[in-house]
């Protein structure tokens, strides 16, 4: 901001004794009129700050209003039609076509263009720019050719991998024999279960498995990152797949969309119930016989509304456990393919210790020894390193950042 420039000094009127009668009326009639300069100066200098002051006032109570809107959440999206002369926008809600004025902050309106997808709030403050459509679709989406997961990385779980193959890779690998038997298969597989016990690999290993692409959304990215826009997502999400076929669509974490209604109205929860019919609406209108598989998962299956369960939707539930003793001894054994294990260990007896581990708590357990043999010079895991890492691993804290899941 530039400082105003110093006030003007002011007139003074310096009479000589020696001046005539005429002089010194001269002499204050200068004065006169150098007192009515200043003070005219002054004057609009006065104005000229009154009408700055007035302008702040207005651009805070405009800030105001827009951390005002930044405190509640988004729930709708809106098109910018217009921006007008008087820092207001014009703005069209998607959905019910509403128009309407809205007064935006100087920053936003700077950074605001024609055509700019943005969010607002119930009394149509705008919360922020969005990305793009083509952004969001990019950001919301795992696209993977082909996962590098096989079954054989995947331990302990050997029902529901079977399970899983026949849902997903039959129907891929021989349509025909389906539609020669007559039999559906079917449309979408559920993978319910506590954390970190396989699901997405279980997803991946078939995709990659079966030749086709993997692509995967989380349902509760959909709801607290891409505010607004997960309906058309879902509708995004199926027709990606049906460019990639064939390809295994992944939702992961479905309770954030798919949760028995709760009793509060709000708008929030209209947005997720918006999603989750989108999401019921593109599986009734699939072709189960195609080269596209549904896959969900959750560790909230208790939450579920019933609606996403009924036939021709999620119709193969698949429960997937923290795995036994041998399963246990069976990922032990695939997590340390890789790493140089003291040949004393038994895995067995090991397994048998690691009593409510997951396949997740058993890859960090083994990386966590790994780190500390290297912490002590060495190159080989011992026993010791796995038991510190146990002790470590239960306190909740780990040396790269992977805090044990808490049941
Ligand atoms: N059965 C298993 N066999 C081998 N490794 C496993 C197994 N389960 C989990 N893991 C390991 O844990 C990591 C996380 O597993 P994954 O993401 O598949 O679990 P998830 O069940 O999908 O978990 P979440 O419910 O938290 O998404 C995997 O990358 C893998 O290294």
């Amino acid at each position: 901001m530039s400082r105003s420039p110093s006030l003007p000094d002011r007139p003074r009127l310096d009479l000589d004794p020696e001046m005539s009668t005429a002089e010194r009326l001269d002499a204050i009639r200068k004065h006169f009129f150098r007192l009515v300069e200043v003070n005219d100066e002054l004057d609009d200098r006065l104005t000229d700050a009154s009408d700055r002051r007035n302008d702040l006032q207005e651009e805070v109570s405009q800030l105001k209003d827009h951390n005002e809107a930044l405190k509640t959440s988004a729930l709708y999206i809106a098109s910018v039609e217009e921006l007008t002369d008087d820092q207001s926008l014009v703005i069209k809600q998607h959905g019910n076509n509403q128009e309407v004025l809205t007064e935006v902050s100087p920053q936003l309106y700077e950074e605001i263009e024609s055509g700019d997808r943005v969010a607002i709030n119930e009394s149509f403050g705008v919360q922020m720019v969005l990305d793009d459509e083509t952004d969001s679709r990019a950001q919301a989406m795992e696209v993977t050719e082909s996962p590098d997961v096989r079954y054989e990385d995947i331990g302990g779980i050997d029902d529901q991998v079977r399970e899983v193959r026949e849902a997903v890779e039959d129907p891929i690998d021989n349509p025909e024999q389906f539609e020669q038997v007559g039999i559906e298969p079917p449309s979408g597989v559920l993978l319910h279960g506590p954390p970190g016990t396989g699901k997405t690999m279980l997803a991946k290993a078939v995709a990659n498995e079966s030749d086709a692409t993997f692509i995967k959304m989380t349902g509760s990215e959909l709801v607290q990152k891409f505010i607004g826009e997960g309906a058309r997502l879902v509708r995004d999400l199926f027709q990606l797949a049906a460019e990639e076929e064939p390809a295994v669509v992944f939702i992961d974490e479905i309770d954030a969309i798919a949760s028995r209604r709760t009793d509060s109205k709000t708008s929030g929860d209209a947005e997720v119930q918006r999603t989750m019919m989108q999401l019921l609406s593109e599986m009734d209108g699939f072709d189960d016989r195609g080269e596209i598989r549904i896959m969900a998962a959750t560790n909230r299956f208790d939450m579920l509304d019933e609606a996403i369960l009924r036939p021709g939707r999620f119709d193969r539930l698949i429960e997937v456990p923290k795995p036994g003793v041998e399963g246990r001894e069976k990922i032990l054994e695939i997590h340390s393919r890789e790493i140089n294990v003291d040949p004393e260990i038994d895995f067995a007896e090991l397994a048998e210790e690691l009593d409510d581990y997951s396949g997740a708590d058993i890859e960090s357990l083994v990386t966590e020894a790994g780190m500390f043999a290297i912490r002590n010079d060495r190159t080989t895991v011992t026993r010791e390193d796995i038991d510190y890492a146990r002790e470590k691993l239960s306190r909740g804290e780990t040396e790269h950042g992977v805090v044990r899941y808490q049941y």
